[in-house]
């Protein structure tokens, strides 16, 4: 059992409704313990669940996870590792505490499926995978439903509104994709007001974008719940091209819009509230945040989500910050104040990690949030020295830094941290030699891929429901051939070019931003306490060396706008 520091009681998932489906309820969900917790003065913030997924409140909600399958394996391998995480993350602690250890929860089942983005989407466009998938999926479901029983289905891919809705039908399971999860968890960890309110407000961003009209049982447009519909449109356009069509459906459409707009307004009102509020306490603390009357500098601590931040903070200042195994285990900030060796105090904030293909939803809702980490006066990034895609993690933060706007000299001057290098001490002194040969092992592992490839299938006609917590393949024959990364996707040469200029230059902008802050300063383990000395010295320097610039910077001010008679005649 694992507790929480805060006393704060958390809430329960609603039990109001057992419907497997994805629900649009906005009805109140909450307990009445939650209603007395402290700093929820407002009932208006407590009345809503962020949640998009009802299961049984008592227990943490079984995941299926189906993981398209990427290359190299490598890749594949840790996006998987990823997936399987993620799955077992989505857990609310009740009464502060979790119903297990995460480190003795069990894999999740899971399976790896053809990766339908390798080929052109447009075939799938309204399941995403492929008819032979979207059954081989439903069998092993169904398998499973006999052992265990399964909340939902994790998709660790980004799909469409109509996509998830034809295979919740399909399979008669809630379907969740990467997005949806983690705005998921986000809304199962939210502890703070703060944090409840930008997670609930990136719940519904997600909900609105993800409504879909299907026709029910009668052939009437609705916008019902039942298993037997045919989704029809994302948009509200009938299938029979004469345009948009009112009725019962659309009604429906409208309501829930507008109850989402509703819900909307007031959460940003609440969001714009805790903003000022953060800001007001951001300039206080510039100003006069020492005892002594001078500012306080503060460092915001970053990085990928489970590099060891909160313990390194906690290591530092010599507190106890929550840490864990889960991804996303902080979804708010906290500060603690160090000593430096210099003697100066400054603020270290502890908060939210990243994740690559980030939902824009949270980032965009968690601006209050993340504006600490963009005023913050120096950063430093925190990294998983033991993970296998340091460079992708790397990457991913150096994105997000860049899409909350954090200013490029920041990022050049970031201090890069090494953690858990008591886990990879030979990993450290390794990478180095693993990016010089990227290219040569790209290749041959594409070759391997080939072979690994007819072996699935293989496999796939002798053990087509083997052991479920193994990984499988289901693929059919693939055409890999001149395959494109972004992010975790792979894209076919055509797909590529359509992707959108902005998007390709900013990746570019992206590999020049990691090729300049490429480099690790300091290697530390958080957890036995090496490095931490030596961190906080640079720390100090980086501080000091800011603040000559600022000082040389001011004095060339004061010379060329304001010259003092004194200066003048000095000067001459
Ligand atoms: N072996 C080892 N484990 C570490 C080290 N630092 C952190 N951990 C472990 O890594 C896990 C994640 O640590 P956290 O501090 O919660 O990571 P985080 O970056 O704050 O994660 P999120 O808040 O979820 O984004 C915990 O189980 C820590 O005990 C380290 O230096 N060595
Ligand atoms: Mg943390």
């Amino acid at each position: 059992m694992l507790l929480r520091p805060s006393t704060c009681i958390r809430k329960l998932l609603s039990s109001q409704t057992q419907t497997p489906f994805l629900s649009f309820s906005f009805s109140s969900t909450t307990t009445s313990r939650r209603k007395k917790n402290k700093g929820d003065s407002d009932p208006d913030s407590i009345d809503h669940n962020g949640s998009v997924l009802f299961v049984d409140p008592s227990r943490a909600p079984k995941l299926f996870v189906v993981q398209p399958r990427l290359r190299p394996q490598p890749v594949l391998d840790s996006k998987l590792e990823e997936a399987l995480n993620l799955a077992n993350s989505l857990e609310q602690p009740r009464d502060g505490f979790y119903e297990e250890e995460f480190e003795s929860k069990g894999l999740p089942p899971h399976l790896v499926v053809q990766n339908p983005a390798i080929r052109s989407t447009r075939a799938h466009a309204d399941a995403y995978f492929g008819p032979g998938t979207v059954d081989n999926i439903k069998c092993h479901l169904r398998a499973l439903e006999t052992e265990s029983g399964i909340d939902a289905v994790f998709i660790n891919a980004i799909l469409s509104g109509i996509q998830l809705r034809n295979l919740e039908v399909a399979w008669g399971k809630p379907v969740l994709d990467r997005v949806g999860l983690i705005i998921e968890i986000f809304n199962a960890h939210a502890e703070t007001k703060e944090a409840k309110l930008q997670a609930e407000l990136a719940a519904l961003m997600y909900k609105k974008t993800r409504l879909v009209r299907v026709r029910g049982p009668g052939g009437r447009l609705t916008f019902g719940q039942s298993g037997e519909a045919e989704v029809v449109s994302a948009r509200g356009r009938g299938s029979g091209g004469r345009g948009f069509i009112s009725g019962a459906g659309e009604t429906e459409l409208q309501l829930q819009r507008r109850r989402i707009q509703e819900r909307r307004n007031s959460l940003l009102m609440q969001i714009e509230e805790v903003r000022r509020t953060r800001a007001l306490q951001r300039l206080s603390r510039k100003r006069h945040g020492c005892s002594s009357g001078q500012g306080l500098a503060t460092v915001a601590v970053v990085g990928y989500t489970n590099a060891g931040k909160s313990t390194l903070v906690s290591a530092l200042s010599d507190t106890d910050l929550y840490s864990d195994n889960r991804l996303f285990a902080t979804v708010d900030t906290r500060l603690r104040s160090v000593i430096l060796p210099s003697g100066r105090k400054v603020l270290l904030s502890d908060t939210v990690g990243f994740i690559s293909d980030l939902p824009v939803q949270l980032v965009d809702a968690f601006h209050a949030t993340l504006e600490e980490v963009a005023e913050a006066d120096l950063l430093v990034h925190v990294m998983d020295s033991s993970a296998h895609d340091l460079e992708e993690h790397r990457s991913t933060v150096l994105q997000v830094l860049q899409q909350i706007g954090v200013s490029e000299d920041k990022i050049q001057n970031m201090i890069e941290v090494w953690n858990k290098i008591d886990l990879s001490e030979e990993n450290v002194g390794g990478i180095e030699s693993v990016e010089a040969d990227d290219e040569e092992y790209l290749t041959e592992a594409d070759n391997d891929y080939e072979e690994v490839s007819e072996e699935y299938n293989e496999d796939e006609e002798e053990d087509e429901l083997s052991e479920f917590s193994s990984s499988e393949s289901l693929d059919d024959d693939d055409d890999d051939s001149n395959c494109h990364y972004s992010g975790n996707m792979e894209y076919s040469e055509e797909e590529y070019d359509g992707i959108a200029p902005s998007v390709q230059s900013r990746g570019q902008d992206i590999c020049q931003m990691t090729e300049m802050s490429r480099g690790c300063h300091v290697k530390t383990s958080a957890v036995m306490g090496v490095g931490l000395q030596e961190l906080l010295q640079l720390i100090d320097q980086k501080l000091e060396e800011q603040r000559n610039v600022v000082q040389r910077s001011f004095g060339f001010f004061d010379r060329k706008w304001r010259p003092s008679l004194s200066e003048t005649s000095t000067d001459q």
